[in-house]
């Protein structure tokens, strides 16, 4: 199904893209984190944006989620009252609008934005007021809802669980837990799951990404994971023989027969050390053997990326064309946590009538 064009960077950007795995915390312009940080005296690494920006690709760049994850005391510290969360969920929405995103997934940890006295409420307020900000100036070209994360290494997860459900109907559409993975397994959080199991709510979960099958098999089978959080670690329950046969454990089958999404993250994956490079990045194999594969940015701030550029990235290194980009673009669409009616429209009125036409003129 390969088409003959590359699409250039420019093409990729007017792309109709669908994003779900994307931190508010990992996104911010350098420039407002300099500005906001002069404000309350937060002191940074380095004062101009543009050094910032680099020192932020750089520091993320340890090939350690432990060690990328330090980086965003510098975002989250300068995240601590309503009117600095709301600009940059404001800016967010900007941002993905101006890449060509038409529908996203916005994830942040509430309770590690309650440091300047705001409460859990008034966090997730805030960033309402800034996406809907955004989506009215962007005019309807963008659709943004929220998913609230729970910190591994604390022990918040049902207080924000219970806020999930609360905000359901007020632009919060999921849950999902983040931070280290390695020491804190998916079932210490096994009362939140069973919660939102029984509320009928959905969540993802970071899993098979500094850790590896065990992980993945908790967040499906004890948890419940509608979604993982990259789980490009379930190639590990994939054997390919000398002739290139690829045979698939039992995990990885249960993951691929249940269409269950993989939100990876190209770039990300390679910092952290999730993956050895682009070229050997679990996404090509996966993506062969049809399992639900979407494509995400994780931290644009810290991967200096975007979502074109990771599909830019994917184009050239495994040659994906707009049929394989419109494929990774329904499984995200089919894989959001909004009603079915509302992801139906937007495949068939917005994405597949973009897709077609993008082909149709390349084959004149
Ligand atoms: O790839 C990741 N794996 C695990 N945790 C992450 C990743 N990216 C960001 N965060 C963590 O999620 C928090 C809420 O957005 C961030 O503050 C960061 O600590
Ligand atoms: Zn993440």
């Amino acid at each position: 199904m390969s088409t003959t064009s590359t699409p250039s960077p420019e093409d990729l950007r007017t792309a109709p893209k669908v994003l779900l795995h994307d931190h508010l915390d990992g996104g911010l312009r350098p420039a407002t984190i300099v500005e906001l940080a002069a404000g309350v005296g937060h002191a940074l690494p380095e004062t101009n944006a543009e050094s910032l920006a680099a020192w932020f690709a750089e520091a993320a760049d340890s090939g350690s989620l432990e060690r990328y994850l330090e980086t965003f005391a510098h975002t989250v510290g300068v995240m601590q009252t309503a009117e600095a969360i709301t600009r940059v969920a404001r800016e967010c929405v900007e941002d993905l609008a101006a890449d060509g995103v038409v529908y996203a997934e916005v994830r942040y940890a509430p309770e590690l934005h309650v440091e300047g006295g705001l409460d859990l409420e008034e966090v997730v307020a805030a960033v309402q007021q800034g996406f809907a900000e955004g989506m009215a100036a962007a005019g309807g070209r963008i659709e943004v809802r929220h998913l609230l994360t729970a910190m591994r290494q604390a022990a918040r997860a049902m207080e924000i669980a219970e806020l999930a459900t609360a905000w359901r109907d007020k632009g919060v559409v999921g849950f999902d837990i983040a931070g280290p993975e390695a020491g804190y397994p998916p079932t210490r959080f096994l009362d939140a799951f069973e919660y939102l199991q029984r509320e009928n709510a959905h969540f993802t979960i970071h899993a098979g990404e500094g850790f590896g099958l065990p992980s993945i098999w908790e967040a499906v089978q004890w948890c419940g994971a509608d979604r993982l959080g990259h789980g490009v670690r379930i190639v590990d329950d994939i054997e390919v023989d000398a002739s290139g046969t690829p045979r698939l454990g039992r995990l990885a089958s249960y993951v691929r027969d249940k269409r269950i999404p993989l939100e990876m993250c190209p770039s990300s994956n390679i910092q952290t050390g999730a993956a050895p490079s682009f070229a050997e990045h679990p996404i090509g194999l996966l993506a062969s053997l049809r399992f639900r594969v979407t494509v995400n940015t994780d931290n644009r701030l810290m991967s200096r990326t975007t979502l074109s550029n990771e599909f830019a990235i994917l184009a050239e290194t495994f040659g994906y064309g707009w049929a394989e980009m419109e494929w990774l673009t329904v499984n995200a669409m089919k894989s959001a946590f909004i009603p079915y009616d509302e992801r139906y429209r937007l495949i068939t009125e917005t994405i597949k009538p973009w897709y077609a036409a993008r082909m149709d003129h390349d084959a004149r």
